[in-house]
């Protein structure tokens, strides 16, 4: 039996759950978009971006050739670009339109499964032309590159190096004569390799490449390239490039190879803001920190905790919906068989999902507020809170991503099979959130840098020296005795921090031991990277829980009761999670006790009940319209297995009764004629 609402046909068992919630959903729309203004601004852009039905593809991308898909995303990411240059930069509120906005990003969604050609364009091309570019050259570039007269992509990793950026081979050599640099990939590995758009959509890049001027090498420097003509979109002589093949996802992105045979460019090409080089060949460092030319990843860095967060609240949407329609087993014989929302193990898969999604929402939005603050100082001269938003940036991005990963794989878990369809949705966000763990900067390789930080803070605490603020509560790990261990969100809040600094202290303690006998500070620190990388995830979740915490306490002061309660009740559980998942830790160092452990697994599972009764409640308001998630299991309706049916009837497979592999190849086998 179904029910109507808002003309919609729904399914009784999801209406019965709106029915059940017992806050304002509104309310809490508007607490994750900061404000009800931004909300409203948000629902017009997307009613101007998606009621046109501009987004939808007459067969599904899934059903399409790599060549067919790739040719689609282009067709439609022209389709969104010039709708982003018309209709919606007025809406957005935005100079020029997009760059950073998540409400443009979050649309945008809507009309790929997969990715945009684009994205790289948008999302490094444009920020390394702001961020990389004196004024004059900005004033050139940024122009033609916002209103998409060009095309451009950020190509620095190459076959043989992505995390060691100083390990890069690409050349640019300064010719003074001619006042230009010339550009070389000496050996195979040298060529650019995984550049988004770079294999068949861009005509220009950003090259990142070692610079030598005057027979002196100068490290790695940013160039502004074209490689395909303007008109005809022929690749230049000198430059070789293609599309790198099948990937596990990004299967629109064509990403792209490059390499150059002496190919030249002029001197202005060199983005010159952080360094220069003369036309005599003279080289000047404009910039005051050595590493200010990595800003553009930096900048990624910060989007993608946002970017992150947007997908796991998809798939938890996604899965709670499936888990209120679906109904399996009857452990009660008499009664009939239960949603699977009701079974605890249930709950306890899908609703740290959701919690999540809350808690790297409020975080990346307090990251991008401390990046901006970091950016003001450093326009004044100032890179002192740099080392600090390094350490900060690195290991948000490294654990947002691998934490959205694991639990949007978690959440296809909870839809048992039918989410391992591609219509369920859940595949292609697995794969477009994985990768994010490894691009921009690898989990491990992030962790460490911020473990660097951990451990050069460390030392100054043990010195008494003041600590940056993320890291102030290294300061008590001296006192000589555990940290007391109390439930309350504040309690555990400190107990992490006692178990990033123990750790922190652990490595540091053993890295003494094996310099003292005999180990390179080198090969002592290479020991000790498991538990370092240890000590920068417990850092990092306990920055992630505090700014959760404070951030909802924060947003909520002035919500109504029920709203404060359930979002009370999702910060309590985020912090019982993880105090659970790392009891062995906690028994370390923290004075918490067996039985302090055991009655706070009775408190976890007491939570997932009492949130139980409003989890469609939370996941309607994620406010993710349909067009948005792309899912037979998700959609507002809970149409499911009518949608499922849908969706199998279009596979092309299906048009014809009996498949010609039949005469090819099973009759003749069948008939013993192969
Ligand atoms: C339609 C709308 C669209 C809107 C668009 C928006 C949406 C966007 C969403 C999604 C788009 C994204 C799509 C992107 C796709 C992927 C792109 C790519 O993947 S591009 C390649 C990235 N490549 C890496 O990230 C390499 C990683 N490697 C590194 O960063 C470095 O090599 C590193 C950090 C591992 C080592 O660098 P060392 O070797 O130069 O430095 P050491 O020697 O280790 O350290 C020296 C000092 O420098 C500091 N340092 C290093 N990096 C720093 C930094 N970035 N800032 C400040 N300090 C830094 C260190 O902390 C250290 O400091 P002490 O000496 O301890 O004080
Ligand atoms: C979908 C996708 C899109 C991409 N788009 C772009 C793009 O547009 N432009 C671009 O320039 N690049 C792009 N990249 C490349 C990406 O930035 C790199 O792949 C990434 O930085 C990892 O580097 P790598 O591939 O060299 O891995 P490697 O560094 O070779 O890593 C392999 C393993 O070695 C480990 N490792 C490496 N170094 C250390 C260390 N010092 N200590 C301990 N462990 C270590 C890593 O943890 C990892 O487990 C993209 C990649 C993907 C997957």
């Amino acid at each position: 039996m179904t029910q109507t609402n808002n003309n919609m046909t729904v399914n009784p068992d999801l209406a019965m759950e709106r029915a059940k919630c017992n806050f304002n959903v509104l309310e809490v729309t508007h607490i994750f978009d900061g404000g009800e203004r931004n909300t409203l601004q948000r629902k017009k852009i997307e009613d101007v971006a998606l009621n046109s039905g501009a987004s939808k593809d007459a067969l599904g991308e899934e059903h399409m050739s790599p060549k067919e898909k790739y040719e689609n995303a282009v067709r439609k990411s022209c389709i969104y670009a010039t709708m982003m240059k018309n209709e919606l930069a007025e809406l957005s509120g935005l100079e020029s339109f997009g760059v950073s906005s998540p409400v443009i990003r979050r649309t945008a969604d809507a009309f790929f499964k997969e990715v945009s050609p684009f994205l790289l364009h948008l999302g490094m091309f444009v920020p390394t032309i702001m961020g990389q570019c004196t004024p004059e050259q900005q004033s050139y570039w940024l122009p033609r590159a916002l209103d998409m007269q060009i095309i451009g992509t950020y190509a620095q990793t190459e076959l043989g190096h992505g995390t060691f950026i100083r390990g890069l081979e690409t050349t640019a050599t300064y010719d003074p004569e001619t006042e230009e640099f010339v550009l070389h990939s000496p050996t195979l590995s040298s060529y650019k390799w995984w550049a988004g758009g770079l294999g068949k959509t861009v005509n220009y890049c950003i090259v990142v490449a070692q610079l030598y001027t005057k027979g002196e090498c100068h490290g790695t420097h940013p160039f502004i390239v074209q490689i395909r003509d303007e008109d005809t979109h022929v690749p230049l002589p000198g430059i070789k490039v293609g599309e790198i093949g099948p990937k596990m996802g990004f299967n629109t992105a064509d990403n792209g190879f490059l390499g150059f045979d002496h190919y030249r460019i002029p001197r202005e090409h060199m983005l010159m803001k952080n360094a220069q080089v003369l036309k005599d060949g003279t080289y000047v460092k404009v910039a005051r920190h050595g590493k200010l030319t990595y800003g553009t990843m930096v900048f990624v860095r910060v989007v993608l905790v946002n970017e992150v967060a947007f997908n796991l609240a998809k798939a938890s949407t996604i899965a709670v919906r499936y888990s209120a329609i679906r109904r399996q087993s009857k452990p009660k014989p008499d009664e009939v068989e239960p949603q699977i929302l009701d079974y605890v193990t249930q709950q306890h898969k899908l609703f740290i999902a959701i919690a999540t999604a809350h808690a790297l929402q409020l975080c990346s939005t307090w990251l991008w507020e401390s990046f901006s603050a970091v950016l003001a100082q450093m326009k004044g001269g100032n890179t002192d809170t740099l080392p600090e938003f390094h350490a900060l940036s690195s290991c948000l991005k490294a654990i947002s991503t691998s934490d959205s990963a694991h639990l949007i794989e978690q959440c296809r878990h909870a839809c048992g099979g039918h989410g391992y369809m591609i219509s369920s949705g859940i595949p292609n966000l697995y794969n477009f959130v994985s990768a994010t763990r490894t691009y921009e900067g690898d989990y491990t390789v992030l962790l460490l840098q911020t473990a660097r930080f951990l451990v050069k803070a460390y030392e100054q605490a043990e010195a008494k020296k003041p600590l940056t603020p993320t890291v102030s509560y290294l300061a008590h790990a001296f006192s000589g005795s555990r940290a007391t261990w109390d439930n309350s969100p504040d309690g555990i809040i400190r107990s992490f921090q006692a178990l990033a600094a123990g750790k922190t202290a652990v490595c540091v303690t053993n890295m003494r031991k094996r310099m003292r006998a005999g180990l390179s500070q080198v090969d002592a620190w290479e020991m000790s990277t498991i538990q370092l990388v240890a000590a920068a995830e417990a850092h990092c979740r306990a920055v992630i829980a505090d700014t959760y915490r404070k951030e909802i306490v924060r947003l909520t002061a002035n919500s109504s009761p029920n709203v404060k309660v359930v979002m009370d009740q999702l910060t309590t559980l985020y912090l019982y999670y993880w105090a659970l998942e790392r009891t062995g830790d906690l028994l370390m160092f923290t004075s918490v006790s067996q039985k302090d452990l055991v009655d706070l697994q009775i408190a976890y599972e007491e939570l997932l009940l009492k949130i139980r009764p409003n989890a469609v409640g939370l996941v309607d308001a994620f406010d993710l319209r349909d067009e948005l998630l792309h899912s037979t299991l998700g959609s507002y309706d809970g149409r499911v297995y009518e949608r499922l049916m849908e969706e199998a009837l279009k596979s092309p497979m299906n048009k014809e009764p009996v498949s010609d592999a039949y005469s090819k190849y099973l009759r003749p086998m069948m008939k013993g004629k192969l």
